[in-house]
């Protein structure tokens, strides 16, 4: 299959790697052009557990691409997807087909702006990647890939998108209620991801503290509250809190520092928060709902943004 990468940062690396392996022509989209540079002349370094290697994969600015995929991945961060959609529209033909494996919620009213209804696909993943530098990720672990159709009766390329995945290793299922899967994952970022970042702690030191276990339950019930009133999408607070808390074991994710928390802490760089618990304040205050935690945690990392952010 035709296949680009819409944001081949870590996560885009880690499919478009995949994805190439399995035999699939992938072509590689960034709007940073060091990285894209650095791709072009020496490939994209890739290191796993067992040592390093060279990948190599065209990769372009959006500007440059005038080939017409058949399938586009959307791996950008969820503040630059706006920006990433207006540039790639040149390349999409009524037949293109999108997924959003992006973290956070609000992102189907943005692909909306951009395609057709029927060619947007909505996913979760729980794969993870690191970029170390410019044209350098670190692949390792394990994962897995949900999708779903938005239009009822797009499910068969739905279907079609997870067998493609799969043939590559991703583990890819068709979700029955993906917006349920999207809200759950939220929930794991706007727990871990945001209190990560703000202590300045990986998964496991977080589990360790005595304040986790009930401040995690309050932001679980707040994002409930919201995917109630909005989505009419009932989060278990209880099995979502146990779930999470899975993750603490190291061999798990325990050892890993959430993309926020590397976004920001590591890299001096702007957050998804507003696509996490800002989302969810934000629609609170909307429909006349409390969700104080969410508010503070929404400020606490603009407030540190403001201090770090170059
Ligand atoms: N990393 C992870 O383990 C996981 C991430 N996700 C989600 O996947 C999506 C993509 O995340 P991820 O792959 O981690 O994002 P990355 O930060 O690795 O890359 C995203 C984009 O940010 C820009 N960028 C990154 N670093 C720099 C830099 N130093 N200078 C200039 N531009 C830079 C690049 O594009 P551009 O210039 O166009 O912004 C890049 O494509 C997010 O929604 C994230 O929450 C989901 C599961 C796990
Ligand atoms: C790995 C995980 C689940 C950690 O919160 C994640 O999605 C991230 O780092 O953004």
């Amino acid at each position: 299959m035709k296949i680009a990468i819409a944001g081949a940062g870590a996560m885009g690396s880690r499919f478009g790697v995949m994805l190439s392996r399995a035999g699939n022509q992938v072509i590689l989209i960034d709007q940073w052009a060091e990285h894209v540079a650095a791709i072009n002349a020496k490939g994209l370094t890739v290191d796993t557990e067992t040592g390093s290697s060279q990948v190599h994969l065209p990769a372009y600015l959006p500007a440059q691409v005038t080939e017409k995929p058949e399938l586009v991945i959307l791996f950008t961060k969820s503040m630059g997807l706006p920006k990433m959609l207006a540039a790639i529209e040149p390349i999409l033909t009524p037949e293109t087909k999108i997924v959003c494996l992006l973290n956070g919620l609000g992102h189907v009213p943005t692909l909306e702006k951009y395609v057709h209804r029927e060619n947007i696909f909505m996913g979760v993943t729980l794969w993870t990647a690191a970029l170390i530098g410019p044209g350098h990720v670190k692949l390792v672990g394990d994962g897995r890939v949900e999708v779903q159709n938005i239009v009822p009766t797009e499910q068969a390329a739905a279907e079609e998108i997870c067998r493609v995945f799969s043939a590559a290793g991703l583990k890819a299922e068709y979700s029955p209620n993906v917006i349920f899967s999207i809200w759950r994952k939220a929930c794991v970022n706007g727990t871990l991801n945001t209190l990560c970042t703000l202590l300045d702690c990986n998964i496991a030191q977080l589990g360790a503290l005595p304040q986790t276990a009930k401040l995690l339950r309050q932001i679980i019930a707040e994002f409930a509250l919201v995917a109630k009133h909005d989505d009419q999408v009932a989060l278990p607070v209880e099995p979502i809190a146990r779930d999470i808390e899975a993750l603490y074991d190291p061999k798990k994710a325990g050892e890993h520092y959430p993309s926020m928390h590397q976004d920001l802490i590591e890299h001096h760089r702007l957050t998804e928060i507003d696509y996490l618990n800002g989302y969810v304040a934000k629609k609170a205050a909307a429909a006349g709902l409390a969700t104080p935690i969410c508010q503070l945690l929404t400020e606490l990392i603009h407030a540190k943004e403001a201090l770090l952010v170059k």
